[in-house]
């Protein structure tokens, strides 16, 4: 049986749509658009999807750094909706998070020790030789040495801030990590080192992974599942393994082919295909049916009239499209 730390059924999240001069509130966009997910203990579920998709608002929503507009949000199998204040502040200890700017999310004039050390004041831990033996712990697991605790993020390499990024997180001993694009700042060479490291701690911790990304490249070597997402819905949903192989959305598919390191060789299978030069429709202004059909070269009469129902094509395999299993 799965064994599920935090699940969203039916997830939306609007924000007005404001117009004017007093920017009075004339409508609602859809952001995050009937979103459900289920995050398995130990395991990496990736979002891949374009800028401006809903990735970041969705894990915002789920932290309960804002609230939903509809839809239920479970972790550890109970609703948020019915937590106490308490029980959603420890949740929210339990589920980290580890952002793309390394400068940014350490504080400039916190030395890299006072920057572990924070998380576990807060986290209560009083005794100040446990702390230092927590943070001394985990600077080795994250592969770097004491001298640095004295150091402050500027004297860092990006690699090394991320490190100490990853650190900051695993110090309050998280069950989640949400990661929003943790290696697209950093040079090639160190991604897979950043990468390999995230493995190897999430296997030794049995942490689940909410991976967002805009390339499959990046998620490939992690991912167990991957959900794709276009204009906050979720066009395509799969094990890893079957999104590489047998993608059915034509979007996965441009996706696909935008990923240099693993487009070569896929000509053949049909992921050799572009998109249509259009616009990614407007949020405030929906449109009755698929919302890729402005960029889709499949796009017909019925993907401009009719909204695609969320089909499986297979087991675990889902996709939102009319043309799916034809093209
Ligand atoms: N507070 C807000 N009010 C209104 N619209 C918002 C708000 N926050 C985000 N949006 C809009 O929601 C959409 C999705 O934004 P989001 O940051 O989730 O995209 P993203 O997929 O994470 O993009 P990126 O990869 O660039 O971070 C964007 O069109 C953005 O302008």
């Amino acid at each position: 049986m799965k064994d599920i730390v935090l699940s969203c059924d039916n997830l939306l999240k609007q924000y007005p749509v404001k117009k004017g001069m007093f920017n009075k509130v004339v409508g609602q966009k859809n952001i995050v658009d009937h979103v459900s997910l289920e995050l398995e203990k130990g395991k990496t579920l990736a979002i891949v999807g374009e800028s401006g998709c809903g990735k970041t608002v969705l894990t915002r929503v789920l932290l309960g750094i804002e609230d939903k507009t509809d839809g239920s949000i479970v972790f550890e199998g109970k609703s948020v909706d019915d937590m106490t204040p308490q029980e959603k502040s420890d949740m929210k200890a339990k589920i980290q998070m580890i952002f793309q700017d390394t400068l940014g999310s350490l504080h400039p004039r916190m030395s890299i020790r006072e920057s572990l050390e924070e998380p576990l004041i807060l986290n209560g831990v009083k005794d100040k030789e446990e702390r230092e033996k927590i943070i001394l712990d985990t600077l080795s697991q994250v592969g770097m040495a004491p001298m640095f605790l004295d150091r402050y993020p500027h004297q860092l390499s990006g690699g090394q801030r991320q490190r100490i990024i990853i650190a900051r997180c695993l110090v309050v001993t998280p069950k989640i990590i949400f990661a929003d694009e943790p290696i697209s700042a950093l040079d090639v060479s160190l991604q897979a080192q950043v990468i390999n490291m995230l493995i190897d701690l999430q296997d030794k911790y049995k942490l689940s992974m909410l991976l967002i990304a805009h390339d499959l490249a990046v998620v490939r070597q992690i991912a167990d599942q991957i959900k794709i997402m276009y204009f906050g819905e979720i066009v395509e949903s799969a094990p890893s393994s079957e999104i590489y192989k047998n993608a059915q959305h034509p979007y996965t598919k441009v996706l696909l082919k935008a990923a240099p390191s693993i487009s070569k060789g896929l000509e053949d299978a049909g992921f050799d295909i572009d998109l249509k030069p259009g616009d990614i429709p407007d949020p405030a202004k929906p449109m009755p049916g698929c919302p890729f059909c402005t960029r889709c070269i499949y796009a017909d009469e019925r993907c401009m009239k009719e909204r695609p129902e969320e089909t499986e094509v297979s087991p675990g395999h889902t996709v939102r499209c009319h043309k799916a299993g034809q093209i």
